[in-house]
């Protein structure tokens, strides 16, 4: 399947040759290449203003990828970038402390219940990393218990059965770990209590934590199903084992803090990222005091970073906040143009018989081209029509509606999107199911 042709202009092809010379794959980030849609140049993005990306060949597209889950109010907000604007005349950086993060840890302690203390990285990985480093030390135990298809980042560790960008490129276990870091590290089913049951009661003395996603974010968006994240919890607190969950993705995606506020079940460590801060790298975790207090220089465990806590993004994380905090009816008008756009996506495939599954919580929703009647797991999205995906999302291109180029990722809706966009991808939507029907 080659596609250059269609997937981006003369002067984004150019930038691409360009780009392939100098920069390994063209890329910085895999997640960003169009190897799942048959290849080609992607479009170099110009500039990005509300729901909208604009490209280097004057193409304007309606933006569903939202910065793979970071962004929520729109591209280029005045008040973030007015942020941003007064932050950086008081300085870029300072290698020093600064009231701003302290301002932020406290009130993520009032959005966080577990987090009486929190730490800031500059990524989600070094969050989630750290915070890996902190249940083996609390527990002093080697084994780290995930989920087949999540994906938590680029360290070793969590390379191993990843999903997103590296099982797009079919990199379930990167090159380069080694076998002692592999031999630490269980993979389990997602939303298979039992399965994750009987494991930890026969081995779940060797386990330091099991990390999960609450709501998985990285084969594509799925929820727990009941009892799933109670009873791993539970069977994990049964042998000493700390429960973390990585709310990189869908911290402030679905509620004005952590997902498992409405989940109904408490980790003991939690990470986050990606949408606090508003468009700058952040990452960062937080826990219980006594679990915390082992964080250096406090205790013996080590995280550190000249980016951590950067001011910039300390400002963009606050003015997210006063902003998420400020609009009452954010999270319900998402849901309600998620709503609207799974219902429009399930009509067109149903008149047109094309067997499709849709998932769609708040304003995050995915597509699954399958006859099965649910996805649950990595399986089930492994079993799903790839071709069929792949003619979709280039169809969706043409029309100027920018989608993850990966059948694992999630469309994200942000402030900014309105019944217009939703409308227009609908309509854009019918004619890309013809698309997937012809063959073309
Ligand atoms: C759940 C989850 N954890 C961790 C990460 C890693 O975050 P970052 O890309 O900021 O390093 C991601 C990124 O997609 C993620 O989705
Ligand atoms: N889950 C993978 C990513 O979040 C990558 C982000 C990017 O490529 O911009």
């Amino acid at each position: 399947m080659a596609h250059a042709d269609i997937l981006a202009g003369p002067v984004s092809e150019a930038l691409y040759r360009r780009a392939l010379e100098a920069i390994t794959g063209g890329v910085n980030s895999p997640s960003r290449g169009m190897e799942a849609l048959g290849g080609g140049a992607p479009p170099f993005i110009e500039r990005a203003e509300g729901a909208y990306l604009y490209d280097v060949d004057g193409r304007a597209y309606i933006d569903y990828v939202q910065a793979f889950g970071a962004l929520i109010l729109g591209h280029a907000r005045p008040e973030m970038l007015r942020a941003l604007d007064e932050a950086s005349r008081r300085g870029l950086l300072f290698g020093a402390c600064h009231p701003g993060e302290v301002q932020l840890a406290e009130r993520l302690r009032q959005l966080f219940p577990v987090c009486e203390k929190v730490r800031f990285t500059a990524s989600g990985t070094e969050a989630v990393m750290t915070a890996v480093r902190l249940a083996r030390a609390a527990t002093g135990r080697r084994v780290l218990v995930k989920f087949e298809g999540s994906y938590h980042g680029h360290f070793d560790a969590v390379l191993v059965g990843a999903g997103s960008g590296a099982s797009t490129l079919g990199l379930d276990e990167s090159a380069g770990i080694p076998e002692g870091i592999k031999a630490d590290v269980v993979t389990l089913p997602y939303n298979d209590a039992p399965a994750a049951e009987r494991w930890l009661e026969a081995h779940g003395r060797d386990a330091a934590c099991v990390l999960v996603e609450p709501i998985v974010g990285n084969f594509g968006l799925v929820e727990p199903v009941p009892g799933f994240l109670e009873r791993v919890a539970r069977a994990a607190r049964a042998v000493g084992a700390l429960v973390i969950f990585d709310e990189v993705i869908t911290a402030f995606r679905f509620r004005p803090g952590p997902v498992y506020v409405e989940l109904g079940v408490e980790p003991d460590i939690v990470t986050f990222g990606k949408i606090l801060g508003g468009g700058l790298p952040i990452g960062g975790y937080g826990a219980r005091r006594h679990i915390m207090e082992l964080v250096a220089p406090a205790g013996p465990v080590y995280q550190d970073g000249t980016w951590a806590g950067h001011p910039l993004s300390v400002a963009c994380a606050l003015a997210t906040l006063d902003l998420i905090g400020q609009d009452a009816g954010l999270y319900r008008r998402l849901d309600d143009l998620g709503r609207a756009l799974a219902a429009g996506v399930r009509d067109g495939a149903a008149r047109r018989g094309v067997p499709l599954v849709v998932h769609q919580r708040c304003g995050a929703v995915s597509l699954f081209f399958t006859s099965e009647p649910d996805v649950r797991d990595f399986s089930g999205v492994r079993r799903t029509d790839a071709r069929a995906f792949a003619r979709f999302v280039r169809a969706m291109l043409r029309q100027g509606i920018l989608l993850p180029p990966s059948p694992y990722e999630v469309w994200f809706l942000s402030a900014a999107h309105t019944e217009r966009e939703v409308e227009r991808t609908i309509r854009a939507v019918d004619a890309a199911l013809e698309a997937v029907l012809d063959g073309s």
